[in-house]
């Protein structure tokens, strides 16, 4: 076995080889309860479970040393001593976890992803010499698609205007064209959809433009003819030079809505009646009716009533806040959790709408530019991300120059840490910070899927009154759902796919968890695949759960998932591509025990124990100074590797400590802070006697191989400026030939607001959430495998359900399951004990003695999963690595820390 040939020598592992077949299926457990509050209970006593801490013995020598150890945590300054605690520093421990820390029954949070980030500060810096403040902009991390538009000035074809200027994300429309044709361009698809609002759609290979599809379209020549009369040109092109042209009108151009369209919108104002808003409903959209649920979320939100919208995917949420939009005399924000998904809904929106998006891979002219439209009003719709609410001058432009009608807060569900994909920037979202930050009374809350559980934490923070809830079914009764255990998928499908119905679907999606349409490629390549798509060039993709956001394509025949998703919440989005033109698509899911226990280790991915939380806590308030202005800041992936956390483990901790019950901090937008500079017109002291930044630097550098190397925060804080102001001013320096530098090291940073008093209290408050939500997610994925089995096993033989009736059987299963999170029977497949597992947990031990490991690093050794301090390069070459899929990973962290007891000789107290 290659695994065994360099690995530690645990060719002498007790196991046997690796059993083929699932253990026996375990009966139903009891239902879940619902959260319970996180309000800290712990005492001023130091915890004892936070106590036992133990450093293994060193070899002498072992032929594993090539195994990286794990760094050492070593915080500078340690704020608050606990003299009882053995000291963690110099041992690498392991926390021993309560008997009572059972997994918490609730909805949970999935893909803790990164985002933050903002503009820098654009306060003024006082700068003896040199000092010129600018609006900059820090990158974003971009989510998996984007299409990122940048324009680039360049006419359609048969246009004889050319434009070079450069525009901000914008896409406007200014010429009415009659309603009844837009209704035939949204059944089009919303490829088509761009084209209408004036764009043609080119590629550009190596720089050169190719003839697009969407060029070649009937549809584009169509409209291409009723646009003619646009007056100025721009074009739309992602980072890697995917291109598309958007014509745009001149800025000094007001828009000019329809005559029909005014006098709708005229009409509402004076009355909100269903009559007048039906009318608005046909001039702006084409169409002749409202759906289910759409005509009662708008009145409410014309009312100023804050809602909750849940509709299923595809019914037309996107319209609930628009007609509002055009409607209300402020600005309507919108904030999402993905760039892809803005420009996505940006595109979509219809012409007479004035929309626009902050992002982060604007330049600064760009997103100036958006800004300067929103100050002038001429933005009705403006797509932000949740990361914009952590600056300040963003913030002030809604405070005091643009009033704010409306902000919708769309995937609602990333608010909660109950729900399938919690996001810890969404924390930020609460009523009371957006009614403070920017005086607005009404939110539209949006989500697709979303339990009881969600909907509450949701409506608890965004402050909806429960009578505001609208709430339809949250499955399509147009899919045709069904479901089978495969041993062989590849086989199984390709046979599904050739036969009926599969075998006539126009265009169908393969929903994967672990290969994707996407692995490895451009997001040129990406994104041109997803057009390719959407013009009907490619009939089937198979994709992550990525691509499904967003994608508004109407007539997706068939969903096919071949692996198993994460939870009943994820198969709702995925299925939901499907269908969308009303018409019936088909969705089949192949399941298998090998996916199911892959997922299930993964969903211990990103847990963390009590003893790293209470060092990044040591870590984190470790700079404070009696100075409370202080930027601190914490760079991302040492931190990462030090505490063993996931950098948004470590994002959600700070949200946390920002926006829990007590704000310890203030976070801001992130920087890379560590610049490396060199000189090159004026001497270095020169400078400095004229430039007080320069003398902070060259007081507070270390010379390495003749460049100077800092810590911006550092620096900054020496003179008393934001780190963002200095930046500016390297920038300014740079400009005039002085110096060149560069910056590396992304840091979240922040400044203390308040140091905690009790450290082992918030340690353990923040332990045991960060516990609940990871068993949240454990047992929403075997909510989803139990939901699998019930259609093709359970039902079929206490229901006598047939194949054809999978789709009533399934459809009931999720409807139980979003109405109440306490009466779903869910499986636990997992095993609790394998007789060889102790033994080989020994070996392992003995053969990596040199090592330190907590038995939450041990557990994830045997499931097979990397993390930070013990990556998979390293750790996948160890005999044991993924041993121990089938053994649930609580088990497997027992029987660690029975060993690592015996291992260092000493015994829990
Ligand atoms: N009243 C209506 N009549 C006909 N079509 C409509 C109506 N309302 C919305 N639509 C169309 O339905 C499609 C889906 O709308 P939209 O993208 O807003 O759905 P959604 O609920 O946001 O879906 P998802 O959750 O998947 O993003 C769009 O093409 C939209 O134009």
């Amino acid at each position: 076995m290659d695994a065994d040939s360099d690995s530690d020598g645990s060719h002498i592992s007790a196991t046997p080889p690796r059993d083929p077949l699932p253990p026996p299926r375990l009966p139903p457990q009891p239902p879940p309860k619902p959260p319970t509050s996180y309000k800290s209970t712990a005492s001023t006593k130091r915890s004892s479970h936070l106590d036992i801490i133990f450093k293994l013995k060193k070899p002498s020598s072992s032929k594993h040393d090539k195994i990286e150890p794990v760094p050492e945590p070593e915080p500078k300054v340690k704020p608050i001593q606990q003299p009882d605690l053995p000291s963690p520093v110099g041992n690498f421990p392991f926390q021993i976890r309560r008997p009572s820390d059972q997994p918490h029954p609730i909805s949970i949070g999935r893909s803790l992803e990164t985002l933050p980030a903002g503009f820098f500060s654009t306060r003024r810096a006082s700068f003896s010499k040199i000092c010129k403040p600018s609006l900059n902009f820090e990158p974003e991390t971009l989510p998996e698609i984007t299409a990122e538009p940048k324009i680039n000035g360049s006419d359609g074809p048969g246009s004889t205007k050319t434009c070079n200027k450069k525009l901000p994300n914008l896409i406007r429309g200014d010429v009415p064209l009659p309603p009844v044709k837009l209704q035939k361009r949204s059944e089009e698809g919303n490829f088509v959809r761009l084209n209408f609002n004036g764009y043609k759609r080119k590629f550009t290979a190596k720089g050169k433009k190719m003839n697009s599809y969407s060029y070649k379209s009937k549809y584009f020549k169509r409209s291409k003819r009723r646009v003619k009369s646009e007056v100025d040109t721009g074009s739309l092109c992602d980072e890697e030079g995917l291109v598309s042209e958007i014509k745009l009108q001149s800025k000094a151009e007001k828009p000019s809505r329809c005559e029909s369209v005014e006098a709708a919108i005229s009409a509402v104002r004076n009355e909100v009646s269903d009559e007048n808003l039906v009318r608005l409903l046909k001039a702006l959209y084409g169409y002749d009716l409202f759906r289910d649920g759409q005509l009662e979320a708008i009145k409410m939100i014309l009312a100023g009533k804050s809602t909750m919208l849940v509709l299923p995917t595809g019914a037309g949420k996107s319209l609930c806040y628009q007609i509002p939009a055009v409607v209300l005399p402020g600005i309507t924000l919108v904030v999402s959790p993905l760039v892809a998904l803005m420009i996505d809904q940006l595109k979509q929106l219809p012409r007479m709408i004035q929309g626009g998006l902050l992002s982060s891979s604007q330049g600064p002219e760009e997103a100036a530019e958006t800004l300067r439209m929103v100050q002038e009003g001429s933005i009705k719709v403006l797509f932000v991300s949740p990361e914009r609410f952590l600056n300040a001058d963003f913030l002030s432009i809604f405070s005091t120059l643009t009033s704010v009608s409306l902000v919708v807060v769309d995937e609602a569900h990333c608010v909660s840490e109950w729900s399938h994909n919690f996001r810890p920037s969404y924390m930020r979202l609460r009523a009371s910070l957006l009614r403070a930050k920017l005086n607005v009374e009404c939110i539209l809350a949006m989500t697709a899927t979303a339990t009881t559980t969600t909907l509450q934490s949701i409506m608890s923070a965004l402050e909806i009154s429960s009578t505001n809830l609208i709430q339809k079914s949250q499955v399509r009764d147009n899919l045709r759902l069904s479901v089978s255990l495969s041993s062989n998928r590849m086989k199984d499908m390709l046979k599904l796919m050739k036969s009926s119905p599969f075998l006539g679907a126009q265009s169908i999606i393969v929903y994967c968890k672990f290969q994707s349409y996407h692995s490895g490629m451009l997001a040129r390549d990406r994104s041109r695949i997803q057009e390719l798509f959407c013009a009907n060039k490619i009939r089937v993709v198979v994709a992550t759960v990525a691509f499904g956001m967003g994608i508004d394509k109407r007539d997706v025949g068939a969903v096919i998932h071949y692996s198993l998703p994460e939870s009943l919440e994820e198969y709702v989005q995925e299925i939901g591509r499907g269908g969308r033109d009303g018409r019936l698509s088909y969705c089949h899911l192949f399941f298998d025990d090998v996916t199911y226990y892959k997922l299930r280790s993964l969903m211990h991915s990103d847990g963390v124990d009590e003893f790293a939380v209470n060092k990044f806590l040591c870590q984190v308030f470790a700079d404070d100074t009696s100075s409370h202005r202080k930027v601190c800041s914490l760079v991302k992936e040492s931190a990462s590797r030090k505490f063993d956390m996931k950098e948004e483990v470590m994002l959600t901790l700070l949200t946390h400590l920002e926006l829990g019950e007590t704000q310890y901090l203030h976070l801001l937008p992130q920087l890379n802070v560590t610049c490396t500079l060199n000189f090159h017109k004026t001497s270095p002291m020169l400078l400095a006697d004229k430039d007080t930044a320069v003398a902070a630097i060259l007081k507070k550098s270390e010379i390495k191989q003749g460049q100077y190397v800092f810590d911006i925060p550092t620096v900054a804080n020496s003179i008393g400026v934001a780190p963002g102001d200095l930046s500016n001013h390297l920038q300014n320096l740079k400009a005039k030939g002085e110096i060149t530098y560069e910056l590396k090291d992304p840091a979240y940073c922040y400044k203390i607001v308040k140091v905690p008093s009790d450290f082992c209290s918030l340690t353990e408050l923040l332990t045991r959430w960060l516990l609940d939500i990871e068993n949240c997610k454990v047992w929403k994925l075997d909510a989803m495998y139990s939901s699998a089995v019930f259609v093709v096993d359970t039902c079929e033989k206490t229901h006598d359900c047939n194949v054809a009736q999978q789709t009533t059987c399934l459809q009931e299963r999720i409807l139980d399951y979003f109405k109440g999170d306490n009466n779903l029977d869910v499986l636990d497949k997992m095993g609790q004990n394998s007789p060889f597992l102790r033994a080989d947990i020994k070996v392992f031990l003995q053969s990596n003695s040199n090592v330190k490991f907590t038995p939450r690093a041990i557990a994830r050794i045997m499931h097979g999963i990397g993390s930070p301090a013990y990556p998979s390069s390293t750790w996948s070459r160890t005999h044991f690595w993924g041993r121990y899929i089938q053994i649930d990973f609580k088990a497997v962290m027992n029987a660690a820390k029975a060993e690592l007891m015996n291992f260092v000789g000493k015994d829990a107290p």
